[in-house]
């Protein structure tokens, strides 16, 4: 049986969840439940503080498990990243006070607040600055305020945070980061995982196109392909009517009414999109 940690509560649980669920998992219905099996995909799911996930999947006793990029690093554990499930995006930053350090250069001495020191830590010997970090545990913007600290290093959304406390981010992100399923680091993948990994697959392809049907004449065929390739080439079905032919083709969400436009100027008609809630590809 696969053991998955997942993330019990805060910024991940709910999109980590939700995912599985949509890769065809049962997941817990009680949020105070700590486990859940799954006996028809021979799978079980633990429900763990997202800061601890890497540790137990480092230590082999949990074969997987959905974590923040930030956190896997900030861990320090043997674990590797090897599905981005592209939500929980967040960027990492240095913010201090408008008037006070501005840049990484100035870092040198100061003391910074946040809730993980070893991915700070990292980044500062990698950047061979030495400075004086300190832990805590949430509401690091705080530490400015009440002079436990002169620069925090913590996650930033959509900065409304920063913006209340009255910090401004200085220099480059430390890290991007998104929720990540990892494995220990090295660990050979077996079926089970690699059945996980290719049900997220199709959720994140799921997600990210839709399929596009349209009707076209013939002699435009080639030109609707060039638009709608597809991902291995369009299909491509006779029509009732003469001289016109149906395509259905996999388009980017982003993209599709781009696409509409341009097809209907061509001679499409009949152009409808639907989305897609599962595949393999
Ligand atoms: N707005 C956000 N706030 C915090 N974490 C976020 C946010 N958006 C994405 N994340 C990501 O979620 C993970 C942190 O989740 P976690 O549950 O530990 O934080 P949290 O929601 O702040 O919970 P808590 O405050 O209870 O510790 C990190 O990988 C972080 O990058
Ligand atoms: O850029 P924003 O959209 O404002 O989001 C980022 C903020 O949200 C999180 O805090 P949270 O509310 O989880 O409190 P915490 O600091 O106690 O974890 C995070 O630690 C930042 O402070
Ligand atoms: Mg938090």
């Amino acid at each position: 049986m696969l053991r998955v940690a997942v993330p019990n509560k805060g910024a991940l649980a709910e999109s980590a969840a939700g995912m599985l669920r949509e890769a065809g998992y049962r997941q817990r219905t009680d949020p105070k439940d700590l486990v859940c099996r799954d006996e028809q995909n021979d799978i079980e799911f633990f429900y763990l503080r997202p800061k601890d996930i890497a540790t137990y999947v480092g230590s082999g006793d949990l074969d997987v498990g959905i974590t923040g990029r930030d956190l896997l690093i900030d861990s320090g554990a043997p674990a590797e990243e090897v599905v981005d499930l592209n939500f929980g995006r967040a960027t990492f930053r240095f913010a201090a006070r408008p008037d006070d350090v501005g840049s990484v250069q100035q870092l040198g001495g100061h003391r910074i607040a946040t809730a993980y020191p070893g991915l700070v830590e990292r980044h500062l010997a990698e950047l061979g600055v030495k400075a004086d970090v300190i832990r805590l545990d949430g509401a690091v913007e705080n530490a400015i305020r009440l002079g436990v600290a002169d620069v925090v290093a913590d996650v930033v959304e959509t900065g409304a945070t920063l913006r209340q406390a009255g910090l401004v981010v200085f220099g480059e992100p430390l890290l991007r980061s998104s929720a990540v399923l990892v494995r220990r680091a090295g660990a050979p993948g077996g079926a089970q995982q690699e059945q996980l990994q290719r049900r997220l697959h199709g959720v994140l392809v799921a997600r990210r196109y839709v399929m596009l049907a349209y009707d076209v004449p013939a002699g435009l065929l080639d030109r609707a392909s060039s638009l709608t390739p597809g991902i291995e080439s369009p299909t491509v079905s006779p029509l009732h009517r003469e001289g016109w032919v149906a395509v259905q083709a996999m388009v980017l969400r982003d993209d599709v009414h781009r696409i509409m436009d341009e097809l209907y100027e061509l001679g499409a008609r009949a152009i409808l999109v639907t989305n897609i809630h599962a595949c393999r590809l």
